[in-house]
Formats: C-alpha cells, structure tokens, sequence
C-alpha cells in the first residue's frame, strides 16, 4: 500500500510569473491565481510548510518595450518590483482562500511588506504560515529561478519545486522544438553542460553545489503540485 504522508516537509515552490496571465496578453488573471493557490492550499493542508518565490514576466514583459535601451540595472529593479506585485496579489489570494500567508522582500519597502529577515521566515513556517519572498534576490542580473535557489538553501528546503508552463525538462525548448523529447531526470551538469534554457545555469549551479534537487513541471496540470510533494512520477527531477 502507498504511503498517504508527504514526500517532503518543506519546499521552495518557484511560480511561473508569465503562468498567471492566463490567457491574458499582461498582467494578472482572476481565475488563473484562485486555481494555483487552491493547488497550493491543497499541500500546504497536508502540513508541508510552504515558502514560494513568484516569477514577474507577466507585468514585467508587458512594460519591457519601455526598458529598450535602459540601464540593465534600473530595468532588473523594475523587474523585481514587479515580482513585488505578483507576490502582493499572491498571498491576498492566498489568505482569502483560508491560508496564512506572509509577504517578505529582499528590497526595503517596508510601508507595503515587510523586509526579508531569515529567522522571521524560518518561524513563519514552523508556524504553517506561507511565505512568499518577493523581488528576487535583490540584485540586479539575477533571476527570479536563482532567488528560489538561494531562498532555498537558506530556508533549508528538501526540493525546490518550479512550477512553470511546460511539464518538464526538454532535449531542448519544447516551444520551438516540437520534436525535443523530455528527461524524466538529469543531472545538474548534464542540464548546464547542454546550457538547456528551462532555468539559468546560476541557479542549477547553487542548487548543486547545495544538493538542491530541483522537480520542473506544469501548473496548468491539476493535481500535479500535490504528485510532486507525494514523491509522485511527475516532471523532470534535476539532481547532483
Ligand atoms: N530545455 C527546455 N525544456 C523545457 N522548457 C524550456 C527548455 N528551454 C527553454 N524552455 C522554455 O523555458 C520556459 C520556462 O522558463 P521561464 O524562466 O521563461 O519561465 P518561468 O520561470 O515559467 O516564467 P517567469 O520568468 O515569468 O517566472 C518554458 O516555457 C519553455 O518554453
Ligand atoms: O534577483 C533578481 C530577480 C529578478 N530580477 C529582474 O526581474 C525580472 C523578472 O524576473 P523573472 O525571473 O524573469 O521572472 C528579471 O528579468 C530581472 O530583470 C533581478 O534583476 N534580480
């Protein structure tokens, strides 16, 4: 008989930010958000504790256009505020659906969230309470992937969970190449060595040098967050 106990006690979940379009050209869709935080609900009720870093490329490639020619750096901050706005909408979400969900950001705006401090996470989540880490890392010229592998292995996360459009990893980009075929696992130097463009080789690289197994699979498939932190066949597991 199966074992109904979850296959992890805390994750990283890392949310796909283009995801919560929807099938909208920007910005945030109503129904999209309810239907990945009743995913989440569903995990977090299992008594996995919870941390999650949300994407910004729904309201971040909606303005790039503005950004052409741009300070790289004052553009990444725009970025990362956007991601502050995805968390913001997040965790409403995510309280209104019952659970307690507290937003921390790795930059000072301390009147709309308050600042990431990690003790006051790690006690956040010993408590049950979700937590959503916003605008990255903090730094310009990183990515919302390396901000969940950083978070990660700071809170001490056993899996950091990438839930994005597609349902794994591929030979290469499945959008572009419709006959790549999916690994249901490789390992970290396999994925940066063929430079595959799923996640940025900064955050494979911190997830192997920590021994953070990263699982990549589809948010738009129901019940797919749940079979990951089952111990499920779901997605591609990247591993060192
Ligand atoms: N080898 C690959 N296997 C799978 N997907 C790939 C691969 N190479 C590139 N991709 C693309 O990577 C995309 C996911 O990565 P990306 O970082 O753009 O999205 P995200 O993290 O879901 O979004 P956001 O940056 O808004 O949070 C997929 O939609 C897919 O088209
Ligand atoms: O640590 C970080 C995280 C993000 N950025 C900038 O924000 C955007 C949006 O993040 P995605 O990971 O692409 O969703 C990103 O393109 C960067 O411009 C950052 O600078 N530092």
């Amino acid at each position: 008989m199966s074992d109904p106990r979850p296959a992890h006690k805390r994750i990283l979940l890392k949310l796909s930010g283009e995801a919560l379009m929807g099938d909208d050209a920007f910005g945030i869709n109503r129904a999209t958000i309810v239907r990945m935080v009743e995913e989440v609900a569903e995990v977090v009720n299992m008594g996995v504790e919870v941390a999650v870093v949300i994407g910004g490329g729904n309201i971040f490639r909606g303005v790039a256009g503005g950004s052409v020619g741009m300070d790289r750096a004052t553009a990444d901050y725009m970025g990362m505020l956007a991601t502050v706005m995805n968390s913001l909408a997040l965790a409403d979400a995510m309280n209104k659906q019952g659970l307690v969900a507290r937003v921390m950001s790795a930059i000072a705006i301390e009147q709309v969230v308050e600042p990431y401090v990690r003790p006051k996470a790690l006690q956040y989540l010993e408590e049950g309470k979700v937590v959503v880490f916003a605008a990255g890392t903090g730094n310009p010229f990183f990515t919302t992937d390396t901000a969940a592998a950083l978070r990660g292995a700071e809170i001490g996360a056993e899996l950091v969970l990438k839930a994005t459009k597609v349902d794994g990893v591929y030979s290469a980009d499945p959008k572009t190449h419709p006959d790549a075929t999916r690994y249901s696992s490789l390992t970290f130097d396999e994925a940066i060595a063929q430079n595959l463009g799923i996640m940025d080789a900064t955050a494979f690289a911190l997830c192997r040098d920590q021994k953070l197994p990263i699982k990549v699979f589809s948010i738009f498939k129901n019940g797919a967050l749940k079979r990951v932190v089952m111990g499920e066949d779901e997605g591609t597991l990247v591993h060192a």
